[in-house]
């Protein structure tokens, strides 16, 4: 049955979600507060700005008026940047008065108060409002799902049915969706796995090889592992889509933000200067200081991690960073049955 959603952010991933719901013959209608991009989706059909070679079809409208695309909508998506959300999150709640599923589909933990996407909406958004509560991640460049390109992702929720509801929406031939009932473990290799991609991104900018690239993967994913875990993430979630699967692609695709920012970081260029160049949201830059945060209250070791907060913020110089990595001290690789 053909569902009206409502996307909140009309940005590279929002529109190529769009583009798949459209495909799938529902009515998606993009939301952003940026008049010209909203008019160019309407009247041009493209997005040059955020996917430069894709034209929409005429079915998928675009409106800067909130009230206008969440009217009859069964399900809001949101992909906003993280820092956005909670208050697009309340605007939205005033206006919504018949359950719906909610969406999110953004990477990333929120600045001072440390938390998952799917919280902030829980806090936004009452109960009666929503049906279920769903994070959809995993590997999925938005540059590769807007030409049809094959992708596998997940969708969380703690209520299956949502899950199942969301999985259905966005499958077809190229787009296969897993559900996944671990929505902490989901969204935090989702938000975390976007600092490790900032250091790939510097590795390379840098001259370093295969050899390192794997070895900051995996050890990166350690960091990621620790992290969920000690916030109740189920430790086989880092081994699917959502964990080492979107680790992979964001540490290895010249189609990543992050990875693009890590690089100009490695080349020697500032944070400001990066962000401003990328031009789009770059997740890691804010998640680094929330994820060093949750570190330091949970007593939990993230050495990469802050060592790619302190080439962002404190001005650590990136070689002399990783020397001192590589010079920690000696350590066991862990094994589970070391764990107690
Ligand atoms: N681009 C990609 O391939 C993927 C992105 N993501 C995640 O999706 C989220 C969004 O990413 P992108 O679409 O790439 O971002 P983007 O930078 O391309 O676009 C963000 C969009 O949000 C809109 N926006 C910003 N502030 C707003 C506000 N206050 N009210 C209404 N609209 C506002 C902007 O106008 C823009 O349309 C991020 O968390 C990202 O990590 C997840 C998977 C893939
Ligand atoms: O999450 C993504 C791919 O799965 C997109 O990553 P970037 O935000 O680094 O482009």
């Amino acid at each position: 049955m053909k569902k009206k959603i409502a996307i909140i952010g009309a940005g590279s991933w929002g529109t190529a979600l769009a583009k798949v719901l459209e495909e799938n013959g529902h009515k998606p209608v993009l939301y952003s507060n940026v008049e010209d991009q909203i008019k160019e989706i309407n009247e041009e059909h493209t997005n040059k700005m955020f996917l430069p070679n894709l034209v929409l079809s005429e079915n998928i409208k675009a409106t800067t008026n909130l009230k206008e695309a969440l009217t009859n909508a069964q399900i809001v998506l949101f992909v906003l940047p993280t820092k956005v959300t909670r208050i697009v999150a309340r605007q939205v709640s005033e206006i919504i008065e018949d359950k719906v599923i909610l969406v999110t589909a953004s990477k990333g933990l929120e600045q001072q108060t440390h938390k998952r996407i799917s919280e902030i909406l829980q806090e936004e958004i009452p109960e009666e409002k929503r049906e279920g509560i769903v994070a959809l991640s995993g590997p999925s460049h938005a540059e590769e799902v807007a030409v049809n390109d094959l992708t596998t992702i997940t969708a969380a929720s703690t209520n299956l049915d949502a899950a199942e509801k969301v999985q259905e929406l966005f499958m077809n031939n190229y787009m296969r969706i897993y559900t996944n009932k671990d929505i902490i473990g989901v969204e935090y290799g989702a938000a975390l796995k976007n600092i490790i991609a900032l250091g790939a991104g510097a590795l390379a900018g840098l001259g370093y090889g295969d050899n390192a690239k794997a070895a900051l993967i995996t050890r990166g994913l350690a960091e990621i592992s620790r992290l969920g875990i000690a916030f109740g993430a189920d430790p086989l979630t880092f081994i699917g889509l959502s964990g080492v699967g979107d680790l992979i692609v964001t540490c290895t695709s010249i189609h990543s933000r992050n990875w693009q920012a890590g690089n100009m970081i490695g080349k020697g260029h500032s944070l400001d200067e990066v962000l401003e160049t990328v031009g789009m949201v770059v997740e890691g830059a804010s998640t680094v200081v929330a994820a060093c945060e949750l570190a330091k209250e949970k007593n939990i070791e993230l050495p990469i991690t802050e060592a790619i907060y302190s080439v962002l913020y404190e001005h650590a110089d990136v070689r002399n960073t990783i020397i001192e990595l590589m010079n920690r001290d000696p350590k066991a690789e862990a094994h589970s049955k070391d764990r107690k």
